[in-house]
């Protein structure tokens, strides 16, 4: 560790996110794990966060006190719940430091108070921090608009583990919302989020979303072009969760020097 180190926070530090971000932290250069949060009444806090990540002890105890985490802290790494996410926002535009939101399942007044909390803060928020998901968004941009709604569906599949609890993904969403770009169009009013029974023909120029759930898949994403006689697919396979957590330290060593704004990792990858 030396002194320019970046001072992160871990909230949501004993998830499967938390523990992947205590051991990428561990092992890069130029940040240091400054605290890590967990809710209160965890039986989590307390403990040392190296033994909870299987580090063995780093002399971080998790705390449930987030504001006195972030106030000499530089950045947050949040992958937690909407609610969570809501909160630390507040407190990481109080304590003026970096917060890297990875959280899923917003809802639109969730994003609009992130938003708000971006007049202060420096926010980074992503479905995704993979660089290979945001090259495929940046792919299933271009595919849609080369091919157009006349002959072309877009289709989005997505599988995850039994444990996650939204869906679609907030990867299928932000790939939803590249096709949408591609195509000029809302993805708002022009999704399809579930079929069931007698759905009629598919209207075209609609863009369809799948989810399975099952077992311990990390996270596989597809965005299929199926045109007359012909399909186009696009796809991304996470083994690892690290491939995240290493994301999530590098939009926020990004964000250092940055003003206070709502940032992607398309911003933070120079895909934009
Ligand atoms: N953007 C991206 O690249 C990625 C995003 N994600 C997203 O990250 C989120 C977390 O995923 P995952 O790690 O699998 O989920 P987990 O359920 O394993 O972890 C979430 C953690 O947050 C804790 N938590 C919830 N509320 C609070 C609170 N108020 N204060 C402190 N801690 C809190 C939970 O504690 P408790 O168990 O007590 O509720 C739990 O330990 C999901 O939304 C997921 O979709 C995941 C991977 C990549
Ligand atoms: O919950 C997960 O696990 C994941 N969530 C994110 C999502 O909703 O897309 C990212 C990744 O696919 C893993």
């Amino acid at each position: 560790m030396t002194a320019q180190d970046m001072k992160l926070v871990v909230v949501g530090a004993a998830g499967r996110m938390g523990q992947t971000l205590i051991r990428t932290i561990h092992a890069m250069d130029g940040v240091t794990l400054y605290a890590a949060v967990e809710r209160t009444g965890s039986a989590f806090v307390g403990k040392d966060a190296g033994e909870l990540a299987g580090l063995g002890p780093i002399g971080v105890t998790i705390t449930d006190r987030p504001l006195e985490a972030f106030v000499d802290a530089e950045g947050v790494l949040d992958f937690t719940a909407p609610a969570a996410t809501i909160e630390f926002a507040g407190l990481a535009a109080q304590a003026r430091i970096v917060h890297v939101v990875g959280t899923t399942g917003c809802s639109a007044d969730d994003d609009a108070k992130i938003a708000a909390a971006a007049r202060h803060a420096r926010v980074v928020k992503s479905g995704n921090m993979s660089l290979g998901v945001n090259l495929l968004a940046v792919l299933a941009e271009k595919a849609a608009r080369a091919l157009g709604p006349a002959d072309w569906d877009i289709e989005i599949v997505e599988m995850h583990h039994r444990h996650k609890v939204d869906a679609p993904s907030g990867t299928a969403l932000l790939l939803g919302e590249a096709a949408a770009r591609g195509r000029g169009i809302a993805l708002a009013g022009h999704s399809v989020r579930v079929r069931d029974g007698h759905t009629g023909p598919r209207e075209a120029g609609t863009i369809g979303f799948a989810t399975l759930r099952g077992g311990s898949v990390v996270g596989d994403h597809s965005v299929i072009l199926a045109g007359e006689g012909e399909l186009v697919t696009l796809s991304h396979s996470a083994a690892d969760r690290s491939i995240f957590a290493r994301g999530a330290v590098k939009a926020a060593l990004w964000a250092r020097d940055k003003k206070p704004g709502l940032y992607s990792m398309l911003d933070v990858l120079g895909l934009n």
